[in-house]
């Protein structure tokens, strides 16, 4: 964001003390049309963050609310801060001597996007003072302390009640433990035109309908069962046989014309008994599933889910990219397939290069990514954005990290993150559910990035709307209200 500042000002659209001034006007808007303020204590720093806290301490006195200023450190002698602070015309006292009355409303502007290092004891003991005061905090641009590009914690930081950010929101709003710092996050516009936000070529995206509605899949009028797409979900046998089941049902629910479940022999009557509209299918090893590869053409396949962290698990799972390489558009590589995979994750990752190979779609919770990217998953030093991203580009492959915040990356460098979660997805089975919806959008000819995106916000919406009692047997039918708000937000 601070270039997109600083392309606003460079272009003479607005000067930089006039965006802070609409800065700070935007969080006193929001802080007097939501709180009693008898008094307001405003924490100002020595940056533009700072800057903004001086703005709103002048117009919160104009509105005829008591302010005390206290700074961590004086502005820059000729900033935009210094001049926010000279029209304060106020005396900021030192943070060191911080005192709040009980609930107090504090204005957090210490530190935003400019945070350089860990912060120290000095704001360390302010935070522990605001804590424990119960001051409703209110946070400018980012709860000081959050590191802005992955929302982990430089040192300490308060928890929110409410961020003010501007033109665009940032990942630490989005990944944990940022996003819980925040509080209720409120993107004011402050005058950054978008074409500047949009030529910088952010490749970090909310996801929401706006990245990926326009490819989802519309159903045609001539529709055909095998032209709205055909999924394969792979079986396990007789003893857990009900998780490909939930993903083969989700498929059918999100959309694919035709699902079939590939069945081991001694799984076909347990699988059938439960089985109307999903066509069942023997496959005991390689050479039936790829004579099912060749003879149906399946567009997407989902390998993995109850089918055991056994080596042959993984084995087969290298195989089958090989043999799917030219038959297959998509393989959703979940649960045990990636446990079980980690052992030939270098296999794995090659088949995914070669030539016509199936595009692949991982969908790690954080142990399996931890077991197939065990380095990038022991780098403290990478959020889970950064992580996700690196994991894509290794593997080229669609990296879908499940979480609170899960990310959805490509090799490409683009990613999504996830912001309506709900932990009524911490259910057995929810995984499953979620690759099924995966394949059915990739066989429904959505790119990849999007089908994965599009599908954890549809998993997300469906729970969020079925509330507490969701299991993962209701989360098929659960999509369809989920399905017919989004046909009607993109009609
Ligand atoms: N024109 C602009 O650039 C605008 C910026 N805005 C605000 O400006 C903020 C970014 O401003 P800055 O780039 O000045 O950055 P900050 O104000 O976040 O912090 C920078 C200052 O803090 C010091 N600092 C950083 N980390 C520290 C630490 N751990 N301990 C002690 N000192 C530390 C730096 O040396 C520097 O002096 C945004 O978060 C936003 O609030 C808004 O006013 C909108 C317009
Ligand atoms: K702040």
């Amino acid at each position: 964001m601070a270039e997109a500042d600083r392309r606003t000002i460079a272009e003479g659209n607005i000067s930089g003390i006039e965006l802070m001034r609409a800065a700070g006007s935007a969080i006193t808007a929001e802080i007097l049309a939501r709180y009693p303020c008898p008094l307001a204590h405003i924490l100002c720093g020595p940056g533009n963050n700072g800057g903004d806290g001086y703005v709103v301490a002048r117009l919160l006195a104009q509105a005829g609310v008591p302010v005390k200023i206290w700074a961590s450190a004086p502005p820059r002698e000729s900033s935009d801060a210094a001049i926010a602070a000279a029209e304060a015309e106020a005396i900021a006292a030192p943070l060191a001597e911080l005192s709040v009355e009980p609930g107090a409303l504090v204005v957090d502007a210490l530190y935003g996007a400019g945070l350089s290092k860990p912060l120290g004891s000095l704001e360390e003991a302010a935070f522990a003072k605001l804590h424990d005061a119960g001051a409703i905090i209110v946070a400018v641009d980012l709860p000081s302390g959050v590191s802005g590009d992955s929302g982990a914690v430089l040192g300490a930081a308060p928890t929110a009640t409410l961020t003010v950010t501007f033109a665009r929101k940032k990942p630490a709003h989005l990944l944990l433990p940022g996003k819980v710092l925040c509080g209720e996050v409120v993107v004011a516009d402050i005058g950054i035109p978008d074409q500047i936000v949009e030529g910088l070529n952010v490749a970090c995206f909310e996801n929401d309908v706006r990245l990926w509605g326009a490819q989802f899949p519309k159903a045609a009028v001539d529709a055909h069962k095998y032209r709205r797409g055909h999924v394969g979900v792979f079986s396990a046998g007789p003893s857990a046989t009900g998780a490909a089941r939930l993903s083969a049902m989700a498929a059918a629910r999100a959309g694919a014309g035709a699902v079939t479940l590939l069945s081991p022999a001694n799984a076909l009557a347990i699988n059938a008994a439960h089985l109307t509209s999903i066509i069942l299918r023997r496959s005991d090893g390689l050479p039936e599933a790829v004579e099912f590869l060749e003879a149906r053409k399946p567009d997407a396949l989902v390998y993995g889910p109850g089918l055991g962290p056994h080596p042959e698990t993984g084995r087969f799972a290298v195989h089958l990219l090989n043999a799917a390489r030219g038959l297959v558009g998509h393989i959703v590589l979940d649960a045990d397939g990636l446990t079980a995979s980690a052992p030939f994750a270098a296999e794995l990752f090659a088949a995914a290069r070669e030539k016509d190979a199936s595009s692949l779609v991982l969908t790690p919770h954080e142990g399996e990514f931890g077991r197939l990217f065990p380095a990038i998953a022991a780098d403290k030093s990478l959020s889970k954005l950064e992580k996700s991203r690196k994991a894509a580009a290794e593997a080229n492959a669609i990296v879908l990290y499940k979480g609170a915040d899960t990310v959805v990356a490509a090799p490409d460098g683009r990613a999504s993150i996830s912001t309506n979660g709900t932990p009524l997805l911490a259910t057995a089975g929810s995984g499953d559910v979620l690759s099924g919806i995966v394949a059915a959008l990739l066989a429904q000819k959505m790119p990849p990035f999007e089908a994965a995106s599009a599908a954890v916000w549809l998993h997300a919406e469906a729970a969020r709307r079925f509330g507490p009692g969701l299991i993962a047997e209701d989360l098929p039918m659960a999509l369809l209200p989920a399905l017919r708000a989004l046909d009607a937000q993109l009609a």
